[in-house]
């Protein structure tokens, strides 16, 4: 996440809109000092912080035995927290990471031995609660290779604990830095497991709100790991039409989200013009992504917020810049046709699949190794940054810069009324103990 991390309210809330976002701040805030400093911490850029991690230069034995001792604090620490009904059947091995409403953990199944994430969210505040259904709703329904597959669910009051499959191999852009060579061919490989992943979700009426690098996670460390689409707090069913699942998203039926919500840096112009979209939405992050594992960089960025929104509905960005010359002309035309202004006229999952780039794995374009300018441009990125972040401890009311995470604003209820109509279908392969 951004600097702050902090959920964000766009600059003009309509009367009648009901922000979660306010109490997502309060939230946050309620945690202590003590919380706040530690969820400061895990506050980072957007895409490239995660990548910057592979940047720094190696911590010598002492910091490594600190930070060991600091982790198993830690893992103790949520070991006190997690329900003894839990812990019976998973031994907790240590803290994955947090997010607003959530810790992953690392866990073994203690009959099996085998490893898996546990995310616990915490229920009891009504926003809590709300991130969580929506999770659980899409989890419950999905079973794809390129998904995260929900495993078994234990909800309680104030906490529910969802065991996934565990992701080992880190995410998209950490991968494409650590290895140290990349091509267009590489980046055909990545794009067609999300896509595979989106398509399945798209015929299944789920639109994600909310792809971004940092929630595509490969599988396990080998290079042959498959790529996982993850993180649904944000998604919705809905926006997904018959007619998107024909290839044509033009239809009536499937503009019915309102919905203004994301990550800044991939919102659709739909999106942040307050008009009904669809899971065009998820195509244009797609595009946005596609960008950045080509280069490096942001197709639409800028510090301040209401230039990068201006820029995003304006559709302006160029192919400038290492290492852009080196890229094919059909690696553009496939990032052309996700980022069209007109949602009507994006790809679908289903098209892009066959997009001749992607179909055939980028055969006709060069192979350049494009991984020093990605590379290079990631760490700009990050260096750029750290400065914007003077402090860790920075306001979650910051509202020039970018980068500064999610934004939620509902509109109405129906969207919630629709993901909770759908997220009653009974799960699979997940099981709900009695409390
Ligand atoms: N199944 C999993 N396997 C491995 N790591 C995971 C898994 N699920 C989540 N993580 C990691 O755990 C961390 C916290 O994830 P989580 O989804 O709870 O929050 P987030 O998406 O980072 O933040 P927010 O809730 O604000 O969007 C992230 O670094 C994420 O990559």
């Amino acid at each position: 996440m951004g600097c702050g991390n902090s959920k964000v309210l766009p600059e003009a809330s309509k009367k009648g809109y009901v922000s979660v976002v306010q109490s997502l701040v309060a939230f946050s805030k309620a945690q202590g000092d003590d919380e706040s400093k530690k969820h400061a911490k895990k506050k980072r850029a957007p895409w490239f912080s995660t990548s910057a991690k592979n940047l720094q230069p190696a911590s010598n034995g002492q910091q490594q035995i600190l930070r060991e001792g600091r982790q198993q604090d830690r893992v103790a620490k949520y070991k006190d927290k997690f329900d003894p009904r839990v812990m019976a059947r998973y031994n907790i091995k240590a803290l994955i990471g947090r997010g607003s409403f959530s810790r992953v953990v690392r866990v073994e199944h203690r009959a099996t031995r085998q490893p898996f994430a546990i995310k616990m969210m915490e229920v009891e505040a009504p926003e809590g609660r709300e991130v969580c259904a929506t999770e659980l709703a899409v989890l419950q329904r999905v079973s794809h290779s390129h998904v995260i597959q929900l495993m078994e669910v234990f909800q309680f009051p104030q906490r529910v604990y969802m065991v996934l499959e565990l992701a080992t191999g880190g995410e998209l852009l950490d991968r494409v830095v650590s290895r140290g060579h990349f091509t267009e061919r590489d980046a055909t490989q990545a794009l067609r497991m999300v896509l595979a992943g989106v398509a399945y979700l798209h015929n299944l009426g789920i639109t994600h709100r909310d792809l971004k690098p940092e929630n595509l996670l490969y599988y396990h460390p080998g290079a042959d790991s498959r790529l996982l689409v993850t993180d649904f707090g944000l998604a919705t069913f809905g926006g997904a039409g018959s007619e998107v699942v024909n290839g044509d998203n033009s239809g009536a039926d499937s503009w019915s989200l309102r919905t203004t919500c994301g990550t800044p840096e991939y919102m659709a112009p739909e999106v942040l013009l307050r008009r009904p979209y669809s899971c065009a939405v998820d195509m244009w992050a797609l595009g946005v992504i596609a960008y950045i594992v080509l280069s490096g960089s942001m197709p639409f960025e800028d510090d301040s917020r209401t230039r990068l929104y201006r820029s995003i509905v304006r559709g302006k960005y160029s192919f400038h810049g290492d290492p852009w010359p080196s890229v094919s002309n059909l690696a553009k035309d496939f990032i052309h046709r996700l980022l069209p202004l007109d949602p009507a006229a994006r790809l679908t999952a289903d098209q892009a699949l066959h997009h001749p780039w992607v179909a055939s794995m980028a055969a006709s374009s060069s192979m350049k190794n494009l991984h020093r300018s990605i590379s290079q441009n990631l760490r700009q990125r990050a260096s750029r940054s750290s400065s914007r972040c003077p402090s860790s401890n920075e306001s979650s009311a910051d509202s020039t810069n970018v980068g500064l995470g999610k934004l939620i604003l509902l509109e109405g209820n129906q969207e919630q009324q629709q993901g909770r109509a759908s997220g009653r279908l009974p799960a699979r392969g997940a099981s709900t103990p009695a409390n």
